[in-house]
């Protein structure tokens, strides 16, 4: 069973086509990234797998079960910026929704040191920076101890080290089990976080894959003299297709593991050469690229 099921969900706010038709599935204890640029649909979907609103047509199934009695018992979820009291403490506004919850007080303590709150939870939540407030909303939504956990752009807003503790506290979540499903404009931050990634553009998914195959694709540049000769030997060797560049360098697409091979061929023919370089491939380029050319894409 996999935890987030959806069979070609859609949306449509008047003539505005916000998710059309997406199929995605995230798997069991997997960090899922849903990446997107801005108005790409990532809330409207997230919205409506969490039942917050109605799709216009399709499907969605959370931990196996479609929207009815007891869908989200064990989803919890950080959208659109929850609700606390700015009078009470950090601690005091969850233990307000623990009792709401039927969550056993001692959870409490529990939650607010996963998310690493506890020295500061007995100070009012009007006091709170954006970081702190945005750790106190998913230790809300760890409370009742969620096997999936839905995050609208879990780090928005968020200075770098508020950043990394977030991404840091996600990847302890789901080493300890929960399944999670975070939506993001960024696309480091979902290399870093993420095994698998969905990416939407207007309102579509155009791909999914893991985060180890977006990486995959690197070139290595070789620069070898004479160039016509180091053609003819790496065209007979990979293929004129493998073979890119210009009249100054080649750019082999081969494995990073065959360099060593490459090199001992060109030598072997008498060949110098002068540079080998491994060059890690232009995720930014391939992102932009599956989205269109997105110009809002940090
Ligand atoms: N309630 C609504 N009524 C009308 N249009 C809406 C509504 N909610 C979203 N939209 C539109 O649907 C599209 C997708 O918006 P959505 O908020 O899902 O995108 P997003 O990927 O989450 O973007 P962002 O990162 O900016 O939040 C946008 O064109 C947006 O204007």
């Amino acid at each position: 069973m996999n935890p987030v099921e959806t069979t070609k969900l859609a949306k449509n706010f008047g003539d505005t086509k916000a998710v059309k038709n997406v199929s995605l599935t995230v798997r069991p204890g997997e960090v899922y990234g849903f990446l997107g640029p801005n108005g790409a649909g990532k809330t409207t979907t997230l919205r409506m797998l969490l039942g917050l609103i109605r799709p216009t047509s399709g499907s969605v199934r959370l931990l196996g079960k479609p929207p009815g009695p007891g869908y989200l018992d064990k989803v919890g979820a950080l959208i659109e910026g929850p609700a606390f009291y700015p009078y009470l403490s950090g601690r005091k506004n969850l233990v307000v929704l623990s009792d709401h919850a039927g969550v056993a007080r001692s959870r409490v303590d529990e939650v607010l040191d996963v998310v690493g709150l506890s020295g500061r939870s007995g100070d009012r939540y009007s006091t709170y920076s954006l970081g702190m407030k945005q750790r106190l909303g998913l230790a809300a939504a760890l409370l009742k101890k969620p096997e999936l956990l839905i995050l609208d752009e879990p780090t928005n807003g968020l200075d770098p080290a508020g950043m990394a503790d977030m991404r840091v506290t996600i990847r302890e979540l789901a080493a300890s089990g929960c399944t999670v499903l975070l939506s993001s404009h960024l696309l480091a931050e979902v290399e870093q976080i993420c095994d698998r990634v969905g990416v939407i553009t207007q309102g579509e998914l155009v791909a999914e894959t893991t985060v180890a195959e977006l990486r995959a694709g690197g070139t290595l540049r070789v620069v070898a003299h004479p160039h016509d000769r180091a053609q003819t030997v790496l065209s007979a060797l990979l293929g004129d297709e493998r073979v890119l560049g210009d009249s100054t360098a080649f750019d082999l697409e081969i494995e990073a593991d065959q360099a060593a091979k490459i090199n001992a061929e060109l030598v072997g023919a008498g060949i110098a050469v002068s540079e080998l370089r491994w060059r890690e491939p232009d995720l930014e380029q391939a992102f932009l690229e599956l989205t269109g050319g997105a110009h809002d894409v940090d």
